[in-house]
């Protein structure tokens, strides 16, 4: 499943972001690429312990935390700090798939990338090519949102970023370890979640809205891991 999430920044929020990633240090994103992503992966990253980066990545994580749509599609039950890149004159990033297991900083625990994110920090009309192609089980989508709009989508998808022949584009990336870790499992829940919203929003006293959101619920306590 991929969907797409508009406005989980404000215009403002946006550009509060993006003028203090602007200010900071980035280097080679080659440097935390794998053995096969450094022949493919050319662009900029802040590095992983960039004090702006951080504080951006804190201020993103307590907006996706917030954010019902999210939530309902990640079934997050740990998210990794969020990251930053940018790809200009040139700057791509060829097919690959993400690392399965990362490290979280400063702790012992590891996380499953179950959930892949990216939110883009500049408008679609910004930048020439650097859109995210995505294959999935029903084909190949092709995704440039405008900045503060986010595209979620399985880790077990092979993805790339086209060559941004002109222009900046800034983005943040992230990953999530779901409660649920299998992707079809997300998926039905995530279907039954969108379809007991629409029915309550037209009729909140729907008598099988507790039956179904019951089952819901029921479905959720058999697949979670915490
Ligand atoms: O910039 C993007 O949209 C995705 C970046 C990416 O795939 C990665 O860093 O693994
Ligand atoms: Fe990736």
């Amino acid at each position: 499943m991929l969907i797409t999430i508009k406005h989980v920044l404000t215009p403002e929020q946006v550009q509060d972001c993006r003028q203090a990633l602007f200010s900071a240090e980035w280097e080679d994103g080659k440097k935390t690429a794998g053995y096969l992503a450094q022949h493919v992966k050319a662009n900029l990253q802040l590095p992983l312990t960039s004090p702006v980066g951080l504080q951006v990545g804190q201020f993103l994580l307590h907006i996706l935390q917030n954010n019902p749509t999210y939530i309902a599609a990640a079934l997050p039950a740990k998210i990794l700090p969020p990251r930053f890149n940018c790809y200009q004159g040139g700057g791509t990033y060829g097919n690959h798939i993400d690392n399965a297991i990362f490290p979280i900083a400063g702790t012992e625990a590891r996380l499953r990338t179950d959930v892949s994110s990216t939110l883009f920090l500049s408008d679609a009309d910004e930048y020439e090519g650097g859109e995210l192609v995505i294959e999935n089980t029903y084909g190949t989508q092709s995704i440039k949102l405008n900045a503060g709009d986010m595209v979620v989508y399985p880790g077990t998808s092979l993805h790339r970023v086209n060559p941004v022949t002109a222009g900046t584009r800034l983005a943040s990336f992230f990953w999530a370890q779901s409660m649920v870790r299998q992707a079809h499992r997300r998926r039905m829940l995530w279907d039954l979640d969108q379809s007991i919203q629409a029915i309550a929003a037209t009729n909140s006293q729907h008598p099988q809205l507790a039956v179904l959101s019951g089952v819901y619920h029921n479905l959720l306590r058999e697949w979670a891991e915490l």
